[in-house]
């Protein structure tokens, strides 16, 4: 049996909707083996996030190490960071075990205003990890951040999308969970076409951990081969039945259903 490997760099959620735990039972789902890199421990729920505890620099080399000597991984993804110091320490190591398909999945703010990434650590996003990203996969409040500039319309996402793509990512996704209207259109850019991902928006407070998923999954899909479009398109699907069949747990903004897709649960 061929055994498709999907590594996950990022941070802890202990409720287990977002971060690490999303990530391991979204690579799970989609017959990828996980492993996974912690950069920081988050004291969370679906009522918000209590405490951040980040990772020393060579704990998280070392975990890199481990896997990076031994496993070797088929593709990664890149989730909260926290800090310019992970980020360039990530970055290096990525860069020295000449990892491909590398989702990045720029975390900043949790959905309940939390700080994931501390705001000087941008300009090490642009210049270490983007790079080496085979898709970043921003929403529109991180894409507005990386490139210093308000998004409203369609126009001015095309816009940021380009100057993403500029900054050395290989495909650009700007998600529109944030937005507003009947549907939810993400926006998928490969330096060539624009193309709009469009899905009915799904009326629900429970988004914990969308965008975590949503990247895992692409992660999942490329470390099985798949292309880059294929992949982000059986991302969508994923997360769009996670959302549908949400568990209704928690007292706040509840987990999705990582199930649902194999329509297990
Ligand atoms: N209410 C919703 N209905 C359907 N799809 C959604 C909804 N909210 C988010 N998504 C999808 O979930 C993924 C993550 O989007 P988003 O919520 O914007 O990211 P993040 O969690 O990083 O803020 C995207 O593919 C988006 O289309
Ligand atoms: C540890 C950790 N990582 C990431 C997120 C972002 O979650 P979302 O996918 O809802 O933006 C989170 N809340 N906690």
């Amino acid at each position: 049996m061929k055994v498709y490997k999907a590594l996950t760099i990022a941070g802890s959620d202990s409720g287990g909707g977002a971060g690490i735990q999303a990530d391991l039972k979204t690579f799970q789902e989609l017959g990828a083996f996980g492993m996974s890199v912690v950069t920081a421990v988050t004291a969370q729920n679906t009522l918000g996030v209590q405490g951040v505890y980040p990772i020393p620099i060579a704990g998280i080399t070392e975990q890199i190490a481990a896997i990076g000597d031994d496993l070797g991984t088929d593709a990664l993804k890149t989730g909260m960071l926290f800090s310019s110091e992970v980020i360039d320490a990530v970055s290096e190591k990525i860069d020295h075990y000449g990892w491909h398909n590398v989702v990045v999945d720029p975390v900043m703010v949790a959905k309940g205003g939390a700080k994931l990434l501390q705001d000087e650590a941008i300009r090490a996003l642009i210049e270490k990890l983007i790079p080496l990203a085979t898709v970043i996969t921003p929403n529109i409040p991180e894409a507005e951040l990386l490139t210093n500039r308000d998004i409203n319309t369609l126009e001015e996402r095309k816009e940021a999308a380009k100057s993403i793509y500029n900054m050395g990512a290989k495909t650009v996704v700007i998600k529109g969970g944030h937005g507003n209207g009947q549907e939810v259109v993400d926006l998928f850019y490969d330096g060539e076409v624009f193309e709009k991902m469009v899905s009915p928006r799904i009326e629900t407070r429970h988004t914990h951990g969308t965008g975590c998923t949503f990247s895992a999954a692409i992660s999942a899909e490329l470390a099985k081969g798949k292309e880059i479009r294929e992949a982000v398109m059986t991302g969508k699907q994923f997360i769009r039945a996670a959302i549908e069949k949400q568990l209704g747990i928690g007292k706040g903004h509840g987990p999705t259903n990582h199930w649902a897709y194999n329509e297990r649960g």
